[in-house]
C-alpha cells in the first residue's frame, strides 16, 4: 500500500483494488464468546428477591465478585469521564431558571453570582443557538454554550414570542418519567392490578393478601392471546371475560364517565400495527438514541425502537432507564424493548409501560447475548427456558393493549439452531411479530447471518409476520433478504454505517452521497442531540460522546464512487483509502483522533483532558 497523506494523527493509503486487501471484518460489539457452562435445557437460573413466583427447579446462581472482571461485552476498562467533570463549577439551576430559591441553600456548590460564572465560562461554540432558533427560547439560558445570541450585556435572557407560540401545547418528546410516578414507584404505590390477576394463576404465587378470583381456576392456556388473524374472536374474548374480577373496582375518571373509562380493550381489540413490508431500524444500545433515530426517520426508516431497557430498573423508577423509552413525535411506529427473566417483573413492567407510556408495541429482547443478561436467564437465555418464556409472553400479552413482539436469534450454540422449534410456540403464545437475527449467541458477528434458515423460519411463523435481521448494507442485500419470504427486514449496523440505507432501499439505488451531505447529516444529529441532552457544557459533551460512538461505525462506509465493485459488503473490512476530498478522507479514518476532529467541527474544541474509547471496541483502532 502506498502512503499518501500523513498527518499528526492519521495515515491514509491510496485504495489499491486487489481483492486480497479485503479481509473479514470481525465485529465484536460483544466479543466472541465461548460456550459457557450454563445448562441450557433446564431452568437453571437465579431466583432473586425481585421474583415472588416460586420456582422449585431453579438453581441459584452464585455471584462471584471475581466474575465481574471477566464479564464480556461490557468493555468496563475503557476510560470513563462523566460530562459533569468538564465544568468545574456550573451555574446553579435555580439561577438559570430565573433566580428562584436554591433548594440546597448555603450547601450548594454551584455558582449563584452570574458575573462570576460568566467570567469562568468557557467560550461560546457558535454564533447561533439551535434551541433558541427552533423553539424561540433556550431553556439553558446563561449556561448555554451558544448563549451570546440570546443573552444581553447585563445577562438577561431573550425570548422570541412568535416562535414560542408554535410550540405552545406541543410536546415533541413523549414518555418522560414524571416525578410523581417516580415517587410512587419508589414507594411501591403503583397498582399492578392486571399483572396480579395474571400472576395469581400460578399455583405457587406467594401474594396471600388478595382474595382469589376466578382467574386462579383458569389454566394459563386459556389466556393465550393469539393475534386476530389466527384465532376466532369469541375464543379470545370469552377467555378475557372470565378473568375479570367479579366486582370491578370503582372507576376514577377526570371528567364525565365515558365508554373509554368503562370498557377496557379486549385482546381481540388490541391496537393493531401493520408491520408488513416496513423497514425496521433495530434497537441499538448506546447508538440507537433518540437523536440518531430522528436522523434515520428522515432517511426513511418506518419502524423505530428504543434501546433495550431492563425491566427491573424501569420498575424502580430509574430516570436513566426511563430515558430509553422516550419517543420523538416523528417516530410514528415506535416500540420499546425490554429485557428481563421473570414473569412477574416482566408482566408488571409491561403494565407500567402500557399505562404510562405511549408506544405502538413492546418488544422482548430474547436475543441479547451479553453475559450480564444471559447468565441471569434473560436475553437469548430465554430461548432455552421455554416454560418461563411462555409465562412471560402470556403475562405481558395479557396486560398490554398494544402488540407484543419478540426478537430472537437462531439459538445459543453455533451448530444447534432452536429458533424453528420456538417459533410455533411463540405463535401459540400470541406474539404479534417475531424478529429473527440469523446468528447464534456463540457466533456473535463472526459469521454471516444465515438467511436460508431465516427463510425456513419465516414459513413456520406465517401468518405471524417474521422480520429477518443480519448483514444488510445495500438495497441489493435488502432485495435478496425480502426474496426469502420474510415480512420485513430489520437493519442495525447498516444504519449506523450509512443511515441513508433506508432511502437507498426505498428508491432501489446506490446513493453516492457527498462528504458535505454527510457532514450536514452529522450537523442535524448534533442539533437533535443539543435538543435532547442540552446545550450547556454537560449536554454538549454528552452529544459529542454519542456522536463519537456513532462515528466509530460510520467510518466503515466506503463511498460508492470509490468502489471497484458495488455494493460494499458488511463483513469486509474497509481498506485504507484516500477520499475525493479532505473531509471524505477524514470521515474514512479509523483513528479516534480523527473522529474527535470531526466532532470539533460541529461542537467546538474538546475540553481539557478529553479522552474517548468507543463502547463497541471492535471499531476502535487507536
Ligand atoms: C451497537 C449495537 C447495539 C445493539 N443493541 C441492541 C439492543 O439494544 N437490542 C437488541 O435486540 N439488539 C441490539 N443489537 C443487535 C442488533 O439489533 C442486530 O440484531 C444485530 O446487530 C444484527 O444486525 P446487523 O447485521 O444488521 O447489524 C445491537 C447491535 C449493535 C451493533
Amino acid at each position: 500500500m502506498e502512503a499518501i497523506i500523513s498527518s499528526s494523527s492519521c495515515v491514509f493509503y491510496r485504495f489499491l483494488t486487489t481483492k486480497d486487501k479485503f479481509h473479514t471484518f470481525i465485529d465484536a460489539k460483544y466479543e466472541v464468546c465461548q460456550p459457557d457452562d450454563t445448562n441450557e435445557n433446564n431452568d437453571t437460573n437465579n431466583e432473586t428477591k425481585e421474583s415472588s413466583v416460586e420456582e422449585p427447579q431453579v438453581k441459584k446462581l452464585k455471584w462471584d465478585p471475581e466474575d465481574k472482571k471477566r464479564l464480556r461485552g461490557q468493555n468496563k476498562s475503557r476510560p470513563h469521564r462523566k460530562p459533569t467533570m468538564y465544568e468545574e463549577k456550573p451555574l446553579c439551576v435555580s439561577v438559570i431558571q430565573g433566580n428562584r430559591k436554591c433548594f440546597y441553600g448555603d450547601k450548594c456548590k454551584f455558582h449563584h453570582v452570574v458575573a462570576d460564572y460568566m467570567a469562568s465560562k468557557p467560550p461560546d461554540i457558535g454564533d447561533s443557538c439551535h434551541l433558541f432558533d427552533t423553539f424561540g427560547k433556550c431553556q439553558y439560558g446563561l449556561s448555554c454554550r451558544f448563549g451570546k445570541t440570546h443573552t444581553t450585556a447585563d445577562f438577561q435572557t431573550l425570548e422570541k414570542a412568535d416562535v414560542m407560540k408554535t410550540y405552545e401545547n406541543r410536546t415533541p418528546v413523549k414518555n418522560s418519567l414524571t416525578k410523581d410516578l417516580q415517587n410512587s414507584l419508589r414507594k411501591r404505590q403503583v397498582s399492578f392490578k392486571k399483572s396480579e390477576d395474571y400472576l395469581k394463576t400460578f399455583s405457587n404465587y406467594k401474594d396471600k393478601t388478595e382474595p382469589k378470583t376466578l382467574i386462579s381456576e383458569m389454566s394459563i392456556a386459556t389466556m393465550t392471546h393469539k393475534p386476530m388473524s389466527m384465532q376466532p374472536d369469541a375464543t379470545v374474548c370469552s377467555a378475557k371475560r372470565q378473568i375479570s374480577p367479579e366486582k370491578p373496582p370503582a372507576i376514577k375518571t377526570a371528567g364525565p364517565l365515558t365508554d373509554v373509562d368503562v370498557v377496557r380493550l379486549r385482546s381481540c381489540e388490541k391496537k393493531q400495527v401493520d408491520f408488513r413490508d416496513k423497514l425496521y431500524l433495530a434497537p441499538l444500545t448506546t447508538c440507537g438514541n433518540l437523536p440518531f433515530r430522528r436522523v434515520c426517520k428522515r432517511f426513511g426508516a418506518d419502524i423505530t425502537c428504543g434501546e433495550m431497557a431492563m425491566c427491573t430498573n424501569l420498575l424502580q423508577g430509574q430516570q436513566s432507564e426511563w430515558a430509553l423509552l422516550k419517543r420523538h413525535e416523528s417516530e410514528d411506529i415506535f416500540g420499546v424493548q425490554v429485557e428481563g427473566c421473570f414473569p412477574d417483573t416482566m408482566t408488571r413492567c409491561a403494565e407500567l409501560i402500557n399505562n404510562h407510556a405511549q408506544v405502538d408495541f413492546v418488544d422482548i429482547n430474547s436475543g441479547c447475548p451479553i453475559d450480564l443478561v444471559y447468565k441471569k436467564g434473560g436475553g437469548c437465555g430465554l430461548m432455552a427456558r421455554t416454560r418461563k418464556f411462555e409465562q412471560i409472553v402470556k403475562g405481558m400479552n395479557y396486560v398490554l393493549d398494544v402488540p407484543l413482539t419478540v426478537k430472537i436469534r437462531t439459538g445459543v450454540h453455533e451448530k444447534s439452531n432452536i429458533a424453528h422449534k420456538l417459533i410455533p410456540e411463540l405463535k401459540n403464545w400470541g406474539v404479534s411479530m417475531i424478529t429473527l437475527h440469523g446468528r447464534s449467541r456463540e457466533q456473535r458477528y463472526t459469521k454471516l447471518a444465515d438467511w436460508d434458515y431465516i427463510n425456513t423460519c419465516a414459513e413456520l411463523a406465517s401468518p405471524v409476520p417474521l422480520f429477518g435481521n443480519g448483514d444488510i448494507l445495500s438495497y441489493e442485500d435488502a432485495v435478496k433478504a425480502k426474496d426469502t419470504g420474510v415480512s420485513g427486514i430489520m437493519i442495525a449496523r447498516g444504519a449506523l454505517i450509512k443511515p441513508w440505507i433506508f432511502t437507498e432501499i426505498k428508491e432501489s439505488r446506490h446513493w453516492d452521497i457527498s462528504s458535505t451531505e454527510r457532514l450536514d447529516m452529522l450537523k442535524d444529529f448534533t442539533n437533535f442531540g443539543l435538543e435532547h441532552w442540552g446545550s450547556d457544557t454537560r449536554g454538549v459533551e454528552k452529544t459529542r460522546n454519542f456522536l463519537l460512538e456513532w462515528l466509530s461505525f460510520m467510518c466503515r462506509y466506503i463511498p460508492v464512487g470509490l468502489l471497484e465493485r458495488v455494493p460494499q459488503k458488511i463483513n469486509e473490512r474497509p481498506p485504507y483509502y484516500m477520499g475525493r476530498n479532505y473531509l471524505e478522507s477524514l470521515m474514512a479514518s479509523q483513528n479516534v483522533g480523527d473522529w474527535v476532529r470531526i466532532s470539533e467541527m460541529l461542537l467546538g474544541p474538546v475540553p481539557k483532558n478529553f479522552n474517548f474509547l468507543p463502547k463497541h471496541k471492535a471499531n476502535s483502532y487507536k
